[in-house]
C-alpha cells in the first residue's frame, strides 16, 4: 500500500467539467470517504484512481510514482461497485478465490482456503459458499463482490456505494466490519457514499465534492465542527444543521448573513421562547421541531421529555457558526 495522490486532476465529458482541478492526498492506511450529491464527481474520482478512465489534465501518483497510462491491473487496485459483478457460472467459493488464483500470485491452497473462509465469515455468507453465484439474493451477491475485493491485498481499495443495496441491519454490521478490517490490516480505502453515517463512522478523512471541485478535506469531526461553507455543513449531521438569518439571535458578526446551528447546539431552558410544533420520539432520542421568529428549527432533547406540540420552550444558541451571503464560513 502507498500514498495515492491526485494533482490538479481535471476531467471533462464534452463541455461538462466532471472534475475541476482536484488535488487530494489519500494517505497510506487511510479510509477516505467522498461525499457529495449526485453528479458531484465522486465516481469520476474513483475511476481516475482506478485507471478505468484518464484525466484530461493533471497527474495521479501511487507511492510517489506516476501511474499515467497504467491499467487497473498494473495499478493493483481492487474495486467494488454499487452493483455486484460476479462470475455467474462459478460458486460463491470459486468467485471469492478467483483473485487469489492468479498464476502470478502462487498462493498456496491452504492459504486460499483460510482467507476465503475468514472473509466469508465476516460477510456472513459462509453457509452459501457452495451455492452458484446466481442462486443468491441481491444483498448476498453484493457481499460476495465485497469479499472478492477483500481477499486481495491491493495498493488501494476503491468502493462505490458498496453497502447501498443491503438492508439496514447488514449495512450496520458491515460498516463495523469494513472499518475493523481496514483498521487491522492498515489498508488504504477510497470510498464513495451518500450515507453520512457511513462517512462519520468509517472515515479517517472526508472529502466534500461540489460540482467537480473538492471544497473541503479533513477528519470527520473537523468537517462537522468546522465546515468551510453551508454546503459542507449540510453534508454531515442528522438531523441537518439549521440555517437561519443572522439577525435571528443577537451577537452575529457584521458580515454574517446566516447562522448555522447544529441541532445539539440549541440550548433549552433559557433564552427566548420558541413554539413546539412537533415532538418526534425516536426511542433513544427525541427531536423537537420548533418555530422561532418565523424560522423552523430542529433540535434534540431528552428521550423522555414531557414537551408536546403547542408548548413553548426557551432556547438559545450554543456554538453558532456564521456564514456570509455567499454561504462561506466566517472565521
Ligand atoms: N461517461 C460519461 N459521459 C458523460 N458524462 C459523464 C460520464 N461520467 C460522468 N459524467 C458526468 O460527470 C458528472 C459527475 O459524475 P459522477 O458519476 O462522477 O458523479 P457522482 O458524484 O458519482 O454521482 P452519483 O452519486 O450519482 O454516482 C455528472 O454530471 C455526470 O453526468
Amino acid at each position: 500500500m502507498a500514498d495515492v495522490v491526485l494533482e490538479n486532476v481535471t476531467k471533462k465529458f464534452g463541455n461538462h467539467t466532471a472534475l475541476d482541478n482536484v488535488s487530494l492526498t489519500i494517505p497510506n492506511g487511510s479510509f477516505v470517504v467522498l461525499l457529495g450529491p449526485t453528479g458531484a464527481g465522486k465516481t469520476t474520482t474513483l475511476r481516475m484512481v482506478s485507471g478505468l478512465d484518464r484525466p484530461d489534465s493533471g497527474n495521479i501518483y501511487f507511492g510517489g510514482h506516476s501511474v499515467e497510462g497504467h491499467s487497473p491491473a498494473q495499478r493493483n487496485v481492487a474495486m467494488v461497485f454499487q452493483q455486484y459483478s460476479l462470475y455467474p457460472h462459478l460458486t460463491v467459493r470459486q468467485n471469492l478465490e478467483f483473485p487469489l488464483k492468479s498464476p502470478l500470485l502462487k498462493t498456496p491452497r491452504d492459504a486460499i482456503d483460510r482467507k476465503v473462509n475468514a472473509i466469508a465469515e465476516v460477510l456472513q455468507i459462509s453457509h452459501k459458499l457452495d451455492n452458484m453465484a446466481t442462486a443468491l439474493s441481491g444483498g448476498e451477491m453484493q457481499r460476495v463482490s465485497i469479499g472478492r475485493a477483500l481477499v486481495r491485498t491491493p495498493q488501494i481499495y476503491l468502493m462505490d456505494e458498496p453497502l447501498s443495496s443491503l438492508d439496514a441491519k447488514l449495512r450496520a454490521d458491515l460498516r463495523v466490519e469494513l472499518k475493523n478490517i481496514q483498521a487491522k490490516s492498515g489498508a488504504t480505502l477510497l470510498y464513495v457514499t451518500h450515507d453520512q453515517i457511513e462517512a462519520m463512522t468509517m472515515a479517517t478523512h472526508i472529502g466534500v465534492l461540489h460540482e467537480g471541485r473538492l471544497v473541503q478535506f479533513g477528519a470527520p469531526r473537523e468537517v462537522y465542527e468546522h465546515p468551510v461553507s453551508i454546503y459542507a455543513a449540510t453534508k454531515l449531521g442528522q438531523p441537518r444543521i439549521n440555517i437561519i438569518p443572522a439577525d435571528t439571535f443577537p451577537g452575529a458578526p457584521s458580515r454574517a448573513a446566516h447562522i448555522g446551528l447544529r441541532p445539539e447546539h440549541i440550548t433549552q431552558g433559557s433564552g427566548q421562547e420558541a413554539l413546539v410544533r412537533r415532538v418526534e420520539h425516536l426511542g433513544d432520542q427525541t427531536r423537537l421541531h420548533l418555530s422561532f421568529k418565523k424560522n423552523d428549527l430542529i433540535t434534540v432533547t431528552d428521550a423522555h421529555t414531557r414537551l408536546k406540540s403547542g408548548d413553548t420552550v426557551k432556547i438559545q444558541p450554543d456554538k453558532p457558526l456564521y456564514f456570509d451571503a455567499a454561504g462561506m464560513r466566517l472565521a
